[in-house]
């Protein structure tokens, strides 16, 4: 029976191909019809989810969160009061769940693991010369290991959009092998790779996918739409796009790649209806917080004061929960 629980655990080692061969293999996957995609997005917009439904969808929303503080202006308590929301969302109910992961820069790494030690709440880093991903292997490598050795659970490693667009799919793809075996650690599971595509940078729909499919063949854990960084960012249309090739991924290889959009989802509406469209595009064995994350700085207390309102029938005022 497969491990379904670990996304690390199913992916086996990238073979080596060639340049060539890796052209071929993503031409040989299925095409985007950028008509349908629109299409698809404004039909999956049009539903509405139920009382009952909402409240168990905003709490699983909440534990799918990596939620995020990528600020050049970060502190060690800046990180500290977010391992502590993240763990309590709500002080004041403690029926709220915790989120999936805090997700900050690799220097704050320790700081966040010594906070959430024994917790369930995972340790993100965007390691490997985040958000540009523009430095020597080497390098890259470096910054992932120091975040891994310091406590990191999970990395999310940015590809080389430049050599990507240029048709280097080789570099690309040997990183994303390298940075995975440097997630790697003696003393315990490795750390689950997320790969970011910044599908901002990436120019058209058919180029997100072939980077899906790319890094999904490279060993990724999960493909991840933006960095925050750049505009646009985890838009329905590109979300729709990674949600389809992660299924078509499973169905040709048998291994599932988890989705994690991220940048730009501030509300509990743009939440529910990323859970809308995982149910009916990648199907419910990607409802958990294992196969779908949603990388945000500011949506946890949208989604906070939406399930008060479910919950006492009033909304708690703005200043209520402590910043994100
Ligand atoms: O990975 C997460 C993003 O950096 C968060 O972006 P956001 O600040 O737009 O929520």
């Amino acid at each position: 029976m497969p491990d379904t629980t670990s996304p690390a655990a199913q992916a086996p080692p990238a073979p080596a191909y060639s340049n060539a061969a890796l052209r071929a293999l993503l031409d040989a996957t299925p095409g985007v019809d950028e008509a349908g995609v629109h299409a698809r997005v404004a039909d999956l917009a049009t539903r509405s989810v139920k009382t009952t439904a909402k409240a168990r969808a905003i709490d699983l929303a909440i534990r799918m969160i990596d939620l995020t503080t990528l600020e050049g202006a970060d502190t060690p308590g800046k990180v500290r009061g977010l391992c502590t929301k993240a763990l309590l969302p709500d002080p004041t109910d403690r029926t709220v769940p915790p989120v999936a992961a805090v997700c900050v820069y690799p220097d704050l790494v320790g700081v966040a693991a010594q906070a959430l030690e024994s917790t369930s709440v995972g340790v993100a880093s965007v390691a490997s010369a985040f958000p540009a991903g523009r430095a020597p292997l080497e390098v890259r490598l470096l910054d992932t290991r120091y975040a891994v050795a310091d406590g990191a659970t999970e990395i999310d490693m940015v590809i080389d959009r430049g050599a990507f667009l240029a048709g280097d799919y080789r570099k690309v793809y040997d990183e994303i092998v390298a940075v995975k075996e440097a997630c790697g650690r003696s003393d315990g599971p490795p750390a689950h790779l997320k790969v970011i595509l910044e599908t901002g940078e990436l120019a058209t729909y058919d180029a997100v996918r072939r980077a899906s499919w790319l890094a999904m063949h490279a060993g990724a854990d999960f493909i991840k739409t933006s960095t925050g960084k750049v505009a646009p960012a985890a838009t329905p249309a590109v979300t729709l796009i990674m949600l389809q090739a992660v299924r078509d991924f499973r169905a040709a290889t048998g291994r599932q790649v988890g989705v994690k959009p991220a940048g730009g989802i501030r509300t509990t509406k743009d939440a529910l209806r990323n859970l809308v469209m995982v149910n009916e595009t990648a199907g419910p064995d990607w409802l958990d917080p294992h196969w779908f994350r949603i990388g945000a700085s500011s949506l946890l207390n949208d989604l906070l004061m939406q399930r008060a309102k479910l919950t006492t029938g009033t909304y708690p005022g703005p200043d209520y929960y402590s910043a994100d």
